[in-house]
């Protein structure tokens, strides 16, 4: 977003100010707006950016109505958070966002969404302490009306500041989902996209502070026509010499990187036209040696050691006593027969020697290790499974077909897709199934267990396999490639999808009409154009509506309106 002052545009961002492009005052007046009184000559930085006209209006847009606004989530004076969580952390308005490790290796915290966030949502404005220099990466500068820096926010102290200092910097346009603009003399973030749930939120810090960051600005830039979306003049490209190199460039001090020179017009989409240099050398070499206390961990840098030591315990395992429980061998009697009973558990059998081994799972005994890798195991014949993935031994064969496999439980297993058997069966319901975790799966549907939690952000899920989906939106891995192009991504069901683009296959069949298609999503949008029936299912409320963009709608029913 930009503000505009003297007859242009100016973005502004971290500790700089771009003019992206003149516009008269006057022009903007001669605008036709359902204004009927209009006391005082406004300031310009009451302008503000509506995406949909792609055009700047007073206050707000008439058409397309507010900004929709997320306020801060009250702290109240007595939290009960323990002393050390900074003030900030609790400012996130906690239904739509949460904090956590950001995808980005070594930059401490991050933000997320909890839900879907639609585009043209107002977050603000960032609160920290007044001052008058940029002394930390936590800094927004802030214009008079006269286009002149009037003084910065500086958001160091988590005490003092929101949780808007946690939003790290994007470092490309495609992850960039936030852009910061100044309106009535503070700094509000708008979002610029349909940010989907887990997304880590990013801005764009400005050019000076994005290179403090390593950031490359020569493919930091967007496609043409990006930018202007978002109300910036057309795209200039950067000046680059024989070897693809920035001209007029100057060396950082700290480790001889390229920074781009202050009289270069550089052209990023929201980071347009460095005018002014804000940061300067010295500034640069003060911020890298404020922070000279780094966790081995993780990379996050702290001002003093103590803050590390505090940091430090987000690392430390959390250890579990041993069971200090006497596990007792009992005898009873059950069907006429002799039975071993463990003290500690339910299980029974009838061989001691099965109750022993079956102990050593309590104890935590694991006297069998593997040869190969140190692995070990509480019991022998599981060590003898282990063992054949390192020689590759599959001395299981079906007798059905060709199959062969390491462990005798896969063969037994897979016999079942032969002959049918579906021997776990569902206590609440008709459901049998021939593997005991899809038993475990489908009673979870009854019984509403989330028994996964992420380490990340606390949500919870009914089935490993979706945990370790989800995790993957933390992590940012893309385990699953297509074998066809580069395409890679994070979940198996986005591989197979993909691949259909290559090979055309429509696997899915509406049984109303003679529809295909290659997603099932489509088909399921399709069936409702048959059905009328309606699942976009709104988090908040638990409404439905038909597709996503009524659902989008309906999502600004729960945020504060502006106005
Ligand atoms: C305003 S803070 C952002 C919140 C910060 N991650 C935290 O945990 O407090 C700016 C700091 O975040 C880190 N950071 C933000 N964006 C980054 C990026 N793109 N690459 C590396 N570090 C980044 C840097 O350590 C920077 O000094």
């Amino acid at each position: 977003m930009k503000i505009f002052y003297g007859g242009k545009i100016i973005l502004c961002t971290r500790g700089s100010r771009q003019t992206i492009g003149k516009m008269s005052k006057m022009k903007l007046r001669q605008k036709q707006r359902i204004s009927y009184y209009e006391p005082d000559e406004p300031n310009l930085d009451e302008y503000v950016f509506c995406d949909k006209c792609a055009d700047f209006v007073y206050e707000y847009c008439a058409i397309h109505g507010p900004l929709l606004v997320i306020p801060d989530d009250k702290v109240s004076s007595k939290p009960k958070y323990p002393s050390f969580v900074p003030r900030a952390a609790l400012t996130i308005p906690s239904v739509f966002l949460h904090l956590a490790p950001s995808r980005i290796p070594g930059a401490g915290l991050g933000v997320f969404s909890t839900l879907t966030i639609p585009r043209g949502v107002r977050f603000g404005p960032y609160r920290g302490k007044r001052t008058d220099q940029i002394r930390s990466m936590y800094c927004w500068q802030i214009y008079d009306k006269n286009n002149k820096p009037s003084h910065v926010v500086d958001a160091a102290d988590g005490n003092s500041s929101n949780w808007m200092r946690y939003v790290n910097c994007a470092r490309h346009w495609s992850e960039q989902n936030l852009v910061a603009y100044q309106y009535k003399g503070q700094l509000y973030y708008r979002t610029i996209k349909i940010i989907p749930r887990f997304t880590e939120l990013m801005v764009f810090y400005g050019s000076e502070f994005a290179h403090i960051l390593h950031i490359d600005l020569r493919t930091y830039n967007s496609p043409p026509g990006y930018a202007q979306k978002f109300g910036a003049p057309p795209n200039k490209k950067p000046k680059l010499d024989d070897n693809n190199n920035l001209q007029d460039k100057t060396k950082c001090p700290e480790n001889g990187s390229t920074k781009i020179s202050s009289s270069e017009t550089y052209k990023t989409n929201i980071d347009i036209e460095n005018t002014s240099p804000i940061v300067t050398e010295e500034t640069i070499k003060k911020i890298s040696h404020d922070k000279k206390f780094i966790c081995n961990d993780c990379g996050t840098k702290c001002d003093t050691k103590t803050l590390l030591i505090k940091h430090i315990d987000v690392h430390k395992p959390i250890i579990i006593e041993p069971i200090k429980t006497i596990i007792k061998i009992q005898k009873s009697i059950k069907d006429g027969q002799k039975y071993y009973q463990c003290g500690q558990c339910n299980y029974k059998c009838a061989r001691k020697d099965h109750l022993e081994r079956h102990i050593k799972t309590h104890t935590g005994e694991k006297p069998f290790k593997c040869q190969y890798c140190n692995y070990k195991f509480a019991q022998k014949g599981h060590l003898n499974d282990h063992i054949r993935t390192h020689t590759g031994e599959k001395p299981f064969k079906c007798q059905y077909c060709n199959y062969k496999c390491a462990q005798k439980n896969s063969l037994k297993k897979h016999i079942r897709t032969h002959t049918g058997e579906k021997p776990f069966k569902c206590q609440y319901c008709n459901y049998k199934c021939a593997r005991k975790s899809s038993l475990n799966d489908h009673i979870r549907t009854h019984t509403s267990e989330k028994p996964f939690k992420c380490q990340y952000c606390n949500y919870k899920f009914a089935q490993k396999g979706h945990l370790n989906d989800h995790i993957r939106t933390h992590t940012g891995e893309k385990p699953f490639k297509c074998q066809y192009c580069n395409y890679k991504c994070a979940h198996k069901c986005s591989l197979n999808n993909h691949i259909r683009t290559h090979t055309g296959e429509k696997p899915f069949k509406c049984q109303y009409c003679n529809y295909k298609c290659a997603q099932k999503g489509s088909l399921n949008y399709h069936i409702r154009t048959h059905t009328g029936e309606k699942s976009y299912l709104c988090e908040i409320c638990d409404k439905k509506f038909k597709n996503y963009s009524i659902l989008e709608q309906h999502l600004h029913v729960h945020m504060v309106k502006k106005f």
